[in-house]
């Protein structure tokens, strides 16, 4: 595998559990390059970032450009080897072709509040192996160390995506000219330890006492109990977030607060949360819900709300011993 190389060369195949992963996650890069292409037309494109309807299944405001990322990836996966999909904005299971091998959860336009200020939007996906003799949300449900690959793909000035089949994450970025992802870079690891965080921090007033100790003492830098100057970023978009954390350390926090709806936080378990742990502990990196790590977590139901933080081991730790209380505040 060379930088340079194009998606489908760089993905496992040679017997048919392994083709079929790599027939599911070009289907997906196919779709994330078509919308990659829509969201680059913007405004151009009329009104897609205006809000619609009363909210998806999730319950926040959907979009029109949400309907047809979703429409997108629905179409690319009826031709891939896939039994279920979830969707952020589907209420159940849609069952595609039930003697198919694997399952797939999407949130197939994350941080779509960003669409009209032309800041980084993307989308995640999870691919797992499809029930056997079990409902078809079963897969979904299960821990999110049963996935066999996870990504996240940005749409900024370049269109990037962190790919993992269980074996490491690797770069790709889109080639406009040809269509395909290409390899940029083999084995992204997260750093170990950094200094940035990002948290909505307008909610302060809402957090448990631990989180506002740890923030405070972020923001006291290298006088304070951390002994470190911190530094501050909150695109609002999760991939972004994501894509920022490999590239140069840091953590991201959405954690439960007292706000009615946020008692666990706002982020999904099924199609945010646990694909963007995978990817994290892929390289190196922890994901917690601040006191459990999120890939032994099952979830109740398809668009349960998880606390989720995630990031360079070393500030995920620091955080979770505050949470903790093991840690003076
Ligand atoms: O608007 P807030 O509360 O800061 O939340 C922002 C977070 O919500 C999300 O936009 C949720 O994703 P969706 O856009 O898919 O609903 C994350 O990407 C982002 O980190
Ligand atoms: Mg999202
Ligand atoms: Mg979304």
């Amino acid at each position: 595998m060379r930088v340079g190389d194009p998606l489908d060369t760089c993905l496992p195949g040679g017997d048919a559990a392994t083709d079929a992963l790599a027939r599911t996650v070009l289907a997906l890069a196919g779709a994330a390059a078509e919308l990659s292409h829509l969201v680059s037309r913007g405004a151009l494109e009329g009104a897609l970032g205006a809000e619609i309807g009363e909210g998806h299944e999730a319950g926040d405001a959907q979009r029109a450009l949400d309907v047809v990322a979703d429409d997108l990836f629905f179409r690319a996966l009826a031709d891939a080897p896939v039994a279920a999909v979830a969707s952020e904005e589907r209420e159940g299971v849609v069952v595609l072709d039930e003697r198919a091998p694997l399952a797939v959860a999407v949130d197939p336009l994350d941080g779509s509040s960003n669409i009209d200020i032309n800041a980084p939007v993307g989308a995640i996906f999870s691919i797992m192996d499809a029930a056997r003799d079990a409902p078809a949300e079963a897969p979904f449900l299960a821990p999110g160390t049963r996935q066999r690959a996870a990504g996240i793909v940005v749409f900024g000035p370049a269109t990037t995506m962190l790919l993992s089949v269980g074996r490491g994450v690797d770069l790709h970025v889109l080639d406009r000219a040809s269509g395909a992802f290409r390899l940029a870079r083999a084995d992204v690891r997260v750093p170990v330890s950094a200094k940035e965080f990002a948290i909505n921090a307008s909610n302060r007033r809402h957090w448990e006492p631990g989180l506002e100790a740890w923030f405070e003492h972020c923001l006291a830098g290298r006088d304070g109990p951390l002994a470190r100057d911190h530094n501050m970023r909150w695109i609002a978009s999760l991939v972004a977030e994501t894509f920022r954390i490999f590239t140069r350390g840091g953590v991201y926090l959405y954690p439960a607060d007292q706000r009615k709806g946020y008692e666990r936080g706002r982020l999904r378990l099924v199609y945010e949360g646990k694909p963007v742990a995978f990817l994290t502990e892929q390289a190196g990196g922890l994901a917690t819900d601040g006191r459990r790590r999120i890939l032994d977590l099952e979830a109740g139901s398809l668009h349960e709300r998880c606390p989720f933080v995630f990031g360079s081991r070393e500030m995920v730790e620091t955080i979770g011993s505050y949470l903790s209380g093991s840690r003076p505040g």
